[in-house]
């Protein structure tokens, strides 16, 4: 089963053209959906709590705005909870592939090319869209300031830098050419792995 990442800057619409794939019947993990499931278990909401100085809410939770309040503003505190996160999302994705049955898969996640993963697919997709339609989009989606969405952006590398080791790049402005590309990277990639 071939694994295809599928990355891209805040707001650049990849969990939107991942959700094109899963219409297309292709399972789909998504890295940021996983790693809020394991922020949320107590233990590691703990360690993260006792990491960064933060108090659990009465529920035993995160509070994320506060953790991202915290990390978004200082590299080595991003590093030190992704340190925390990123092995055992690892270890929940390496669970969820052994329990697929399709022709490929699709990984999504914001750090992929950051991360130094791309060798892990035997494809990669960047999702791509101008700068300031990004920083409207997340604004609009999260009602989230503008500095919130820069610092976030700061710890991803830019568009350019990503464009130029990605095999495929989407360009996701107006979603029925999104659509579209989605339908012709799907039919090359079922070609590939019926062969
Ligand atoms: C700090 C946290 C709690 C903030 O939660 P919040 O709900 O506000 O954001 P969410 O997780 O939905 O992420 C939204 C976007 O922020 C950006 N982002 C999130 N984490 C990171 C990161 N470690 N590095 C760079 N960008 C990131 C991505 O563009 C992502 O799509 C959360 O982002 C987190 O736990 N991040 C560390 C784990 C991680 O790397 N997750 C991303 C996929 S593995
Ligand atoms: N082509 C488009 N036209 C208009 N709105 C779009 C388009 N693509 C995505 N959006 C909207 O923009 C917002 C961001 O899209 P999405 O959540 O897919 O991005 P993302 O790259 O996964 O973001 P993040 O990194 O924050 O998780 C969402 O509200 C989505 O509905």
């Amino acid at each position: 089963m071939i694994k295809i990442g599928l990355t891209g800057g805040i707001g650049s619409g990849k969990t939107t053209v991942a959700q094109m794939f899963q219409d297309l019947q292709i399972p789909v993990f998504i890295a940021d959906i996983e790693a809020k499931k394991i922020l949320d278990d107590f233990k590691v909401a703990s360690k993260v709590a006792e990491t960064f100085g933060l108090n659990l809410t009465a529920e035993g939770l995160i509070h994320k705005p506060d953790l991202a309040a915290i990390v978004f503003k200082d590299d080595h505190a991003l590093q030190n909870l992704n340190s925390i996160i990123h092995p055992r999302v690892h270890e929940r994705f390496k669970k969820w592939f052994n329990e697929q049955d399709a022709p490929y898969i699709i990984y999504e996640a914001a750090i992929i090319f950051e991360k130094d993963r791309a060798s892990d697919f035997y494809y990669t997709i960047l999702v791509t869209a101008p700068e300031k339609v990004r920083i409207d989009r997340v604004m609009l989606r999260d009602h989230v300031s503008y500095e919130d969405v820069k610092s976030r952006m700061k710890a991803q590398w830019s568009e350019s830098k990503k464009k130029k080791l990605a095999d495929f790049i989407i360009e996701n402005i107006n979603l029925k050419q999104t659509q579209q590309q989605v339908k012709e990277l799907h039919e090359k990639f079922l070609n590939i792995s019926y062969k």
